[in-house]
C-alpha cells in the first residue's frame, strides 16, 4: 500500500483515481507548517502540492520513503529540485492543465487595468457615482509585449491578435517560423519595453528572468504603459515599478503574484490606486484545478507502480521517437552496468560507454542513465535511480564518457561498457539479439554468450584439463545447481574465464573453496 499526502487544496474530483486505487491511501492535510510536515512525511511515498507548500530539503530529509513529489500546476519554485534530485525523488508537474485559466486571468487583468474596473467598482459600491475618473484606453491598435512565449504567453498572444493588438514577443526559444505563425513580431526585452503599450510577462522565475523589467527598462518605456504579471513575483522589480508609476511612466499595473506571498500588509502595491492585485488566482478555475489534479495523479500512480511515466521536471525529457528506439535497450544497459560494476575491485574513476551499430545515430543519453544506474546500484542500492544516477556519479567524481562507433563485429548493435580505475580496466559488451533478447557477448577479452539474469559465477582460471569438472563437482556437492555454463578463452592452455549461471547464491564458504582449487585465479559472484 502506498501512502500519498495531499498538503495543498487540490481538486478532489481530479484526484479521484488515487482514491479509487486499491493500492493507494490518500491523506489530505493542508496548511501544515514545515515542522508539522517534517513530523509526518516519513510515512509517505508521495507528496502532492500546489504553490503554498514549500518543499524544503528538511522535509525531503525526513521523507525517507518519498519517491515522488507531484506539483498540481506549472511552477516548481516552491520545491527544492536540487535536494530532490540528490535524493532520487522524482518531481513531476502538470504543465498543461492551467494554461487557459492563467491566460484568461491575464486577459481579465489587462482589461481591468485598461478600464480601471476594480477602482471604479470600489467607488460605485461606496455610493460614489464617479464617471470622470475612469476614462480608460482600448486594446485595439495597441502594442502588446509578451515576455515569455511558452504555453501561456502564446495563448495570450493569440487572443491579443483577435482584439486587434500588435504583438511583440521575446523568448529565447521563439523561432522566426513560430513567431510568424502566431503573427508575433520578435523583439528584445529593451525593444519591447520601448514599443509596448501593455507588457505582460510569462516566464518562470530564474536567474535570467529575475528583474527582467527593472529601472533601465522602465526608463525606456512609453508614458502610459500598463504592466501585467500573472507569472511569478520577482520577474518585475516591484520597487522599480512603484517608482515608474510615481514618475508618471506606468499608467497602471495588474499583479497576481508577488515576491513574497502573501505580501506584507505594508507592501507598496496594496494601497496604490494604480495597481490592481489578486491573490495568485491564475490557475484557480474549476476546470484548471481538475485538469492539473488528474494529470498529476496519473503520473504519481505510474511512478509509484514503477510504470513508465512521461516527463519529470528533474529528468531531461525523452522524445517519443527516441524512447521507441531506446526502450528495448534499457534492461540491457542496466544489466551491463550492474555486471561490470561487480567486476571492478578498486574505486572507479571512469565509466566509458561505446554505442555501436544501430545505436550510432540515436540520442543515447537516456540509455546512459540506465548504465550508470546499474554500475552505482552495486554500491548505493536503492539510493540510486534514474533521476539521480548522473548526479550521484558526478558527486563521486566518476567521469562518464560516451563514444559511438560503427564496429559491431557480427552484431547489429553493441553496447560496450568499460570501468576504469587507477590500476585496472574492466570491459563488458552486450547486444540485443532479435528473438533472443539481451545477451552479454564479451567479458574482458573473452567472447561469450550469456543471458544477463540471476546469479552468476565469474571464474578466471588457467585453461587446463579437469578444471571444469572440479568446479562442477564442488558446486554439486554443496547443493548449488548449475543452470548454464560458458567458457571463454583466447588461446588453448592460456588464461580463460568460466561463467556459470547458478540457481541459488553460493555461500561465502563455497566461494572460498572454489578459489582454492588448483588453476583458479579468481572467483566472483554476481547478482543481476
Ligand atoms: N498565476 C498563476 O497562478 C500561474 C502562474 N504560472 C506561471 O506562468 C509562467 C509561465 O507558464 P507556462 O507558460 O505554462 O510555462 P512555459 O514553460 O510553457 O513558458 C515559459 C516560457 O518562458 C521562456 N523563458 C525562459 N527564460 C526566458 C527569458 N530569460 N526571457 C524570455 N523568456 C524566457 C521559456 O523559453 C518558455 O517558453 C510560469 O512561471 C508559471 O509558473 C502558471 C500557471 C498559473
Ligand atoms: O501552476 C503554477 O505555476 C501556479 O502558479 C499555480 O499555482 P497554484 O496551484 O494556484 O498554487
Amino acid at each position: 500500500m502506498f501512502k500519498v499526502l495531499v498538503s495543498d487544496p487540490i481538486s478532489d474530483l481530479g484526484i479521484q483515481q488515487l482514491h479509487d486505487a486499491a493500492d493507494i491511501q490518500v491523506d489530505k492535510n493542508t496548511g501544515l507548517s514545515e515542522d508539522e510536515l517534517v513530523a509526518i512525511i516519513g510515512d509517505y511515498d508521495a507528496l502532492l502540492v500546489r504553490s503554498q507548500t514549500k518543499v524544503t530539503e528538511r522535509i525531503m530529509q525526513a521523507g525517507t520513503k518519498l519517491k515522488v513529489i507531484g506539483r498540481a500546476g506549472v511552477g516548481v519554485d516552491n520545491i527544492n529540485l536540487e535536494a530532490a534530485t540528490h535524493r532520487g525523488i522524482v518531481v513531476i508537474n502538470a504543465p498543461d492543465g492551467n494554461t487557459i485559466a492563467t491566460c484568461e486571468l491575464t486577459f481579465a487583468m489587462m482589461m481591468a487595468v485598461a478600464r480601471q474596473i476594480p477602482q471604479a467598482y470600489k467607488k460605485t459600491v461606496s455610493a460614489e457615482w464617479d464617471r470622470k475618473s475612469f476614462v480608460g484606453v482600448e486594446l485595439r491598435n495597441k502594442v502588446l509585449g509578451v515576455i515569455g512565449m511558452g504555453r501561456i504567453g502564446s495563448e495570450v498572444a493569440k487572443r491579443a491578435k483577435v482584439f486587434g493588438m500588435e504583438v511583440f514577443g521575446y523568448d529565447p526559444f521563439l523561432t522566426e517560423e513560430r513567431a510568424e505563425k502566431l503573427g508575433v513580431k520578435l523583439g528584445t526585452v529593451n525593444e519591447i519595453a520601448a514599443a509596448a503599450d501593455f507588457i505582460t510577462v510569462h516566464t518562470p522565475l530564474t536567474n535570467e528572468t529575475r528583474n527582467i523589467l527593472d529601472r533601465p527598462q522602465f526608463e525606456l518605456m512609453k508614458k502610459g504603459v500598463r504592466i501585467i504579471n500573472c507569472a511569478r513575483g520577482g520577474i518585475i522589480n516591484e520597487q522599480a515599478l512603484v517608482e515608474a508609476i510615481d514618475k508618471g511612466i506606468v499608467a497602471g499595473a495588474a499583479f497576481d503574484v508577488f515576491v513574497e506571498e502573501p505580501p506584507a500588509a505594508d507592501h507598496p502595491f496594496l494601497n496604490n490606486p494604480k495597481i490592481i492585485v489578486t491573490p495568485h488566482l491564475g490557475a484557480s478555475t474549476v476546470e484548471a484545478q481538475e485538469n492539473v489534479a488528474i494529470d498529476v495523479s496519473e503520473e504519481v500512480l505510474h511512478i509509484l507502480r514503477n510504470e513508465p511515466f512521461k516527463n519529470a521536471v528533474n529528468m531531461p525529457p525523452v522524445p517519443p521517437v527516441v524512447l521507441n528506439k531506446l526502450q528495448p535497450y534499457f534492461n540491457l544497459g542496466e544489466k551491463l552496468g550492474r555486471f561490470v560494476g561487480q567486476m571492478a575491485d578498486g574505486p572507479v574513476s571512469e565509466i566509458s560507454i561505446n554505442y555501436a551499430g544501430e545505436l550510432m545515430d540515436v540520442d543515447t543519453n537516456p540509455l546512459t542513465r540506465y548504465v550508470v544506474k546499474g554500475v552505482l546500484t552495486n554500491h548505493l542500492g536503492h539510493e540510486v535511480n534514474l533521476v539521480n544516477a548522473m548526479h550521484q556519479a558526478k558527486q563521486r567524481d566518476l567521469n562518464v564518457t560516451v563514444q559511438k562507433s560503427s564496429a559491431t563485429g557480427s552484431f547489429t548493435n553493441l553496447v560496450t561498457v568499460t570501468l576504469k580505475s587507477k590500476s585496472e580496466e574492466r570491459t563488458l559488451a552486450g547486444t540485443l539479439l532479435a528473438g533472443y533478447g539481451e545477451r552479454i557477448v564479451r567479458v574482458g577479452q573473452y567472447p561469450v554468450d550469456i543471458s544477463p539474469e540471476g546469479t552468476l559465477l565469474l571464474i578466471s582460471h588457467n585453461d587446463k584439463p579437469g578444471i571444469i569438472g572440479r568446479v562442477g563437482t564442488l558446486l554439486g556437492s554443496n547443493d548449488v545447481n548449475i543452470a548454464s555454463m560458458q567458457v571463454g578463452r583466447k588461446d588453448i592452455g592460456g588464461s580463460a574465464i568460466m561463467i556459470l549461471t547458478i540457481d541459488k547464491e553460493a555461500s561465502k564458504d563455497v566461494l572460498d573453496q572454489l578459489a582454492k582449487l588448483p588453476e583458479i585465479q579468481n572467483v566472483r559472484e554476481l547478482t543481476l
